[in-house]
């Protein structure tokens, strides 16, 4: 389980955007979360991951704490992808920087073998965004924090992506966290669902009929 306990973080100089929150995620559970813009998503996501320290609180997996090196159990997904890569990188390699994906997943993803010898500016946000997807589910990947992944694609492709991400997920029990804006794709991909506002997290009554074709298993335990 990712468990997440008394967070308090702030950035330097300024008051605390996120105050003793908590909240846990289980291995193969979809978690909403959403929150007006600035009340400090990202901010969370990153803390989950390890990108940034919180000034309180812990974050741990199965009880222990996030490893210091190598690989990130939890990998946050941010909005922009090509903040995320090394622009001097070609697609390939970074695709493949932390394991080589199966053709079938590559695929799912509609990642075509003609990106690989690009850079990555030379293909569109919405492309780069399934290849740092992919990217991030390399076998030891326990968690993900999927940050506005699907807004800068067309319906279609956002169903692609959720699907395929559904479909590696459950085969491998990887819990997801979705921060997005847009309640109704919450609604269909999480089965529980919380709110970020002036610092802290409330929870919202549960999706009464979560998508069939991407439904998330219920539960097994409460919060
Ligand atoms: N590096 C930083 N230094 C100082 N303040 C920051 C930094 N990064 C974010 N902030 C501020 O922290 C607050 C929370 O930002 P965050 O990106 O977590 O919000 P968010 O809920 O994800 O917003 P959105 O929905 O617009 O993406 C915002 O007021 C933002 O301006």
């Amino acid at each position: 389980m990712l468990n997440a306990r008394d967070l308090r973080f702030g950035f330097a100089g300024q008051p605390p955007i996120l105050d003793d929150v908590s909240l846990s995620l289980e291995a193969g559970e979809w978690l909403g979360l959403n929150g007006d813009s600035g009340a400090g998503k990202s901010t969370l996501g990153q803390l989950l991951a390890g990108y940034l320290t919180p000034q309180a609180g812990t974050v741990t997996v199965d009880g222990a704490p996030l490893p210091r090196r190598g690989l990130r159990p939890v990998q946050w997904l941010p909005q922009s992808p090509e903040l995320a890569v090394n622009p001097r990188w070609r697609v390939k390699r970074i695709l493949e920087e932390a394991w080589t994906p199966p053709a079938a997943l590559r695929e799912a993803f509609g990642i075509e073998p003609d990106w690989m010898n690009r850079m990555p500016q030379a293909l569109s946000g919405g492309e780069l965004q399934r290849v740092c997807v992919l990217r991030a589910l390399a076998p030891d990947v326990r968690y993900l924090v999927a940050d506005e992944v699907s807004s800068m694609l067309d319906p279609l492709t956002q169903l692609d992506l959720w699907q395929g991400l559904r479909q590696i997920a459950d085969e491998r029990q990887i819990g997801v966290l979705v921060i997005s804006h847009d309640a109704a794709l919450l609604q269909r991909l999480c089965s529980h669902r919380l709110t970020l506002s002036d610092g802290q997290l409330y929870r919202e009554p549960p999706a009464e009929q979560p998508d069939a074709q991407i439904a998330t298993a219920p539960r097994q335990s409460p919060r």
